[in-house]
């Protein structure tokens, strides 16, 4: 797959029992939508159903030249051949990620609310950083809660493209884009929605018009 800026819509998948072929149609949309970078994220099912659906995935994205990010599960993304992974705190390092699944590989860090934990992803060999959650999020309720001028921050203080997460809506998105972050992910506003392609759309509208 040739290089995807990070720029732009990064929708993440609903943690929910969705038939698998509802998921994919789902994905599809928020693509059709302009979401630039797809994450399966997915707490729920058992290892094989996980791989079942990561792998449908993988190849729903790949018909439209979308990089698909599986969560937390290094393993799995190496397995499929993944365009990479997001690590959270309880993960392996980055610098484990970048040996398993290569030079090309998108390696996205959680970095909550704390800029030394970027510098340190950036320093471990990390694509982008993630910072959140920006607002009250039903996704996950008890996350912390960064100001939007972290993302300044970053932008000064870090080489690397910024993640926005966190009950961002298509009002709200719009000051986080100012702040500094590159992409919006986003799975409520988007999948959560009934028209997930116009959803999409009106996340995708916020970012300058040669980034869809
Ligand atoms: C793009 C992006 N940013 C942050 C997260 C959250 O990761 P983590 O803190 O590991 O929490 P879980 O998503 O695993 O519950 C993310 N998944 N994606
Ligand atoms: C995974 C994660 N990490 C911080 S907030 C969040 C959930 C984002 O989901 P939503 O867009 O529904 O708030
Ligand atoms: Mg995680």
């Amino acid at each position: 797959m040739t290089k995807t800026p990070l720029q732009g819509l990064y929708a993440i998948t609903p943690d929910a029992p969705l038939p698998l072929a509802t998921l994919v149609d789902q994905v599809g949309a928020a693509i059709t939508g302009g979401a630039r970078v797809i994450q399966y994220r997915d707490k729920t099912h058992p290892p094989d159903e996980r791989r079942r659906r990561a792998g449908a995935l993988l190849a729903r994205c790949r018909v439209a030249g979308v990089p698909l990010i599986v969560n937390d599960d290094l393993e799995l993304a190496v397995e499929l051949g993944a365009d990479g992974v997001h690590l959270g705190r309880d993960d392996p390092d980055p610098n484990a990620a970048r040996e398993r699944l290569g030079e090309a590989a998108i390696i996205g860090v959680s970095c909550y609310d704390q800029l030394a934990l970027a510098e340190a992803a950036a320093a471990a060999g990390a694509s982008y950083v993630a910072f959140g959650s920006f607002f009250p999020s039903t996704t996950k309720p008890k996350a912390v809660r960064p100001d939007p001028g972290l993302l300044t921050e970053a932008r000064r203080r870090v080489a690397l493209p910024s993640v926005a997460i966190g009950g961002i809506t298509p009002h709200n998105g719009g000051a986080l884009i100012a702040a500094g972050a590159d992409m919006l992910a986003v799975v409520t506003g988007v999948f959560a929605q009934a028209d997930i392609t116009a959803a999409a759309r009106a996340y995708t509208n916020l970012f300058p018009k040669e980034t869809h």
